[in-house]
């Protein structure tokens, strides 16, 4: 399939980037056509000229727009242009459905692609009883479309059922997690900035692998590894990329996964030196997160790829460190700040809690990141990570320190 695209920026980026999201849907790229525009028509996005001048140049292709289209806009535009015609929300939703793997990822896209059809339907409808002079009369389209709308409302909101299901679950895995209080490191940032190749990096178990590849969103699933900074146990959370313009049914529909960032105790926000627009990409990662309700969560800025030699003119944004998570440099720096952040006065203790001390027992095992638990005939040993601060109340406990 071969595509003319239509872009209301001269700013290179979007051109660029729509073009990538192309690439990642298999879409050969044909003409690309640029109309500045002052104000948008609502009817048909570009103005009559240059629908005209689309025309001559049309042969089979189809036409895909940067920007979301309106249920109206695509209609008159598919009557005129008598060709497919979509936007760049329906190119991340077919990347995602082609990527999306697990049950909860399928069931996600599925929410999200039903939940941008919808409206698109009833717009559609609405188009048609304005068209017949909104007499009442029902023509048959109307009527498959009223059909259409009822079976995809119904299939979403059982999606939205079993979603909720497999949430729960992921809930209560959460929750066992907490309980033990390991702490969560995320990484977050734009797509193919370099973050699950970051979790591969850090994470020692070749088993464990997770994909990275150089394209648009490579992850769509959260995965989870167990990693050791400076000898402190901590979970990595690798997640799904953010794009500028995220179409919002993606981050509704991706809400649940986007938990486990709001959970975390420390943000890497991973970002791709070698590309020039890198300001964009923070503050688009920095907007998703605040929509997600992350804000006060620490965070490390990542400046990743160095070993592409375009970071001399980055000014970076405190605290951060710059890295080639694929050459491994920057490592020992990164791990420094993240200790620095994480673990600043945690210390290793071993304690001997008698069983009589239930209370206690209970409350180290509910508030510390427990290493190690063996019940002996008298006592409970319990090796635990914590600040001494924390804990000045069960120093008696201490076997040694
Ligand atoms: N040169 C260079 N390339 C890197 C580096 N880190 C990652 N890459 C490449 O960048 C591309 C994207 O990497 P990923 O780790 O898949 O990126 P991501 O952030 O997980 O992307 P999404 O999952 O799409 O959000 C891959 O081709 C990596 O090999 C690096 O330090 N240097
Ligand atoms: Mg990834």
């Amino acid at each position: 399939m071969k595509a003319i695209l239509v872009l209301t920026s001269t700013n290179p980026f979007f051109e660029e980037e729509l073009k990538s999201l192309c690439e990642a849907c298999h879409i050969e790229i044909g003409d690309v056509v640029i109309q500045k525009l002052e104000k948008i028509n609502p009817a048909t996005y570009i103005g009559k000229g240059k629908i005209e001048e689309i025309k001559l140049k049309l042969q089979d292709e189809m036409i895909i727009f940067d920007d979301e289209l309106t249920p109206l806009q695509v209609k008159n535009l598919t009557d005129l242009l008598e060709t497919e015609v979509t936007d760049r929300t329906d190119l991340i939703l077919r990347i995602f459905d082609e990527r999306a793997k697990t049950k909860e990822a399928k069931l996600q896209v599925e929410i999200a692609r039903d939940q941008y059809l919808l409206p698109r339907l009833v717009g559609m409808q609405e188009h048609m009883s304005h068209q017949q002079g909104g007499s009442g009369f029902r023509g048959s389209g109307e009527k498959q479309i009223e059909l259409d709308r009822r079976i995809i409302a119904r299939k979403l909101a059982r999606s939205r059922k079993e979603l909720a299901e497999i949430v729960k679950q992921r809930q209560v895995q959460r929750r066992r997690r907490k309980n033990n209080q390991i702490p969560v490191i995320a990484l977050v940032g734009y797509t193919n900035s370099g973050k699950s190749t970051l979790l591969n990096t850090l994470c020692p178990d070749k088993q464990k692998k997770v994909f990275e590849k150089d394209m648009l969103f490579a992850t769509l699933e959260t995965s989870t590894r167990h990693i050791k900074i400076k000898n402190h146990d901590c979970l990595l959370t690798d997640t799904v990329g953010f794009i500028e313009r995220l179409p919002h049914h993606l981050i509704q529909a991706f809400r649940s996964t986007l938990e486990e960032v709001k959970e975390a105790n420390l943000l890497l926000h991973v970002v791709d030196t070698s590309f020039e627009d890198y300001q964009m990409q923070i503050e688009t990662t920095n907007e998703v997160l605040k929509s997600l309700g992350v804000e006060n969560t620490p965070m490390i800025y990542v400046y990743n790829k160095i070993d592409l030699n375009k970071y001399a003119y980055i000014q970076p944004q405190s605290p951060y460190v710059f890295i080639s998570a694929k050459y491994k440099r920057g490592l020992d720096l990164l791990e420094d700040e993240i200790s620095h952040l994480l673990f600043k006065d945690y210390e290793v203790f071993e304690l001997s809690i008698p069983y009589s001390q239930g209370e206690d027992f209970k409350y180290l095992q509910q508030h510390c990141y427990v290493k190690e638990i063996e019940y002996l005939e008298k006592s409970i040993y319990l090796k635990i990570e914590a600040r001494k601060q924390e804990i000045k109340n069960y120093l008696h406990y201490c076997l040694k320190h």
